[in-house]
């Protein structure tokens, strides 16, 4: 069972469920009369995408963009690679980047200059989890689910080893199954 895995439960499925309404809320305010894009930063924001579009109720599109840079370990090499594009085009348009956890600030700091690049109306970043103790990188964030300890986190998208993802929760991963003490 993946439960046995986890030390402890940060966020329940129904914490969750609040705050992202509260973020969605925010967004229907802050975008009304446009029409952002959403752009889910995979794999580890699958989960938080579809939830948090489900209750946004703008005209609004989806695309995706695949980076990686953890591989199997728990801490970033510092090597971000894109592993897949956008579909389309994002100049001109009003886009929320949208990502499971800022950590480093390694992903973010080079998928938002990667971003910017393409002159788009206006670039804003979502996270659900912000966990500024490890941080390298500056990063700005519009909108945060909650800030985390310095800890390794599991479960609603986000993994270790590629497991982990469908948990429904996000929970503190034993260090034992990293290897930690
Ligand atoms: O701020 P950072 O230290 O860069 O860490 C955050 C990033 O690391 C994880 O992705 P990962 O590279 O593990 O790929 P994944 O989304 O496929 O799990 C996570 O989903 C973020 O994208
Ligand atoms: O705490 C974390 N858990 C899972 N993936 C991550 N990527 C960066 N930090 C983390
Ligand atoms: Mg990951």
């Amino acid at each position: 069972m993946l439960d046995q895995d986890i030390e402890r439960v940060l966020f329940t499925e129904a914490q969750l469920d609040t705050r992202i309404g509260e973020i969605a809320a925010e967004m229907n305010r802050d975008y009304a009369g446009k029409e952002p894009v959403l752009i889910s930063v995979l794999r580890g924001s699958f989960v938080f995408m579809a939830d948090l579009t489900r209750k946004i109720t703008l005209p609004c599109t989806v695309d995706f963009m695949s980076v990686s840079s953890y591989g199997a370990g728990t801490k970033s090499s510092g090597q971000v690679q894109i592993t897949k594009d956008l579909s389309d085009d994002i100049e001109g348009r009003d886009i929320i980047v949208v990502e499971d956890i800022l950590d480093s600030g390694n992903t973010l700091s080079y998928l938002l200059e990667i971003l910017k690049a393409r002159k788009p109306a206006s670039v804003k970043l979502c996270t659900l989890l912000d966990k500024p103790d490890r941080r390298v990188k500056d990063v700005h964030v519009d909108y945060s689910g909650f800030t985390i300890p310095d800890e390794f986190v599991v479960g609603y998208g986000l993994d270790y080893a590629e497991k982990y993802r469908n948990l429904p929760y996000i929970g503190i991963l034993k260090p034992c199954v990293y290897g930690g003490e």
